[in-house]
């Protein structure tokens, strides 16, 4: 059974608009997928029906043996446990420090204090960002930003990783760090990791399988080869 499996799912919102049609593919435990196509192809509604934030109008999505579809809503935080997500409107609270907003998390899941300080020094030493604990929000960049909601994505270690247009306001060279991060992740936690993005410099630089979208159908699956996989 694959991890992530979509079986001929539609996705037609109230307004009538059709996000998905007719949507079938699956996805093996750490595999590093980039999700590509225009302005409104259904990438974003895509990634909200794996989350559960929306349901599929018909058609069936597996994660992890669950039919996720006909969850029990009670069952949704154990689902998002095994999630970590990084959202196009980063979520963050701007008057909270650094540190609240990277365990905010952690704090859900209800996790012990001396567990939470161990993740947590582990993923500001990854972001660069030990000299920042204590900074507010509002006072970082928004590429800090952006590298901190990379943070709060990975910190309670997911098994899938959802990562909608992470790179959106970056420089070319922190894009590519901000994916390479999620590489070497999916890579070290055996985890998979579905990264949307407009971003073709980025599908260059990175091996990994490529799922296309137009008009919310699957147009394209396919495996790029980068021979070459560090540096510009
Ligand atoms: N809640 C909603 N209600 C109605 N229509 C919606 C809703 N969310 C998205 N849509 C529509 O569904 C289609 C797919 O949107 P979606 O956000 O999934 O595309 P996308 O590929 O992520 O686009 P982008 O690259 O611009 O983020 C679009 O036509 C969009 O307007």
């Amino acid at each position: 059974m694959a991890f992530i499996g979509f079986d001929k799912v539609y996705k037609i919102y109230s307004s009538g608009v059709k996000a998905l049609q007719n949507v079938s593919f699956s996805i093996e435990e750490g595999e590093f997928i980039f999700l590509v196509g225009p302005t409104g192809a259904g990438k974003t509604t895509l990634m909200k029906l794996i989350n559960r934030e929306e349901l599929p109008t018909s058609g069936d999505i597996w994660f992890d043996d669950i039919r996720i579809n006909h969850l029990d809503d009670g069952y949704l935080p154990f689902l998002r446990r095994n999630l970590g997500i990084i959202f196009q409107d980063l979520k963050l609270i701007p008057s909270r420090t650094v540190y609240e907003n990277l365990i905010f998390p952690l704090q859900i899941m209800g996790i012990k204090k001396h567990l939470i300080s161990k993740l947590s020094s582990r993923i500001l030493a990854m972001l660069e960002m030990e000299n920042r604990k204590h900074h507010l929000v509002e006072w970082l960049s928004g590429g800090e930003r952006q590298k901190l909601c990379l943070g709060r994505a990975l910190i309670h270690q997911p098994q899938l990783v959802l990562a909608d247009e992470p790179t959106g306001n970056l420089d070319q060279y922190s894009a590519y760090e901000m994916v390479e991060t999620l590489y070497l992740y999916c890579r070290e936690e055996k985890a998979s990791v579905i990264v949307s993005t407009h971003n073709d410099r980025l599908l260059k630089s990175f091996s990994g399988r490529i799922l296309q979208l137009d008009q919310g159908h699957l147009v394209a699956d396919r495996y790029s080869r980068v021979r070459v996989e560090t540096g510009f």
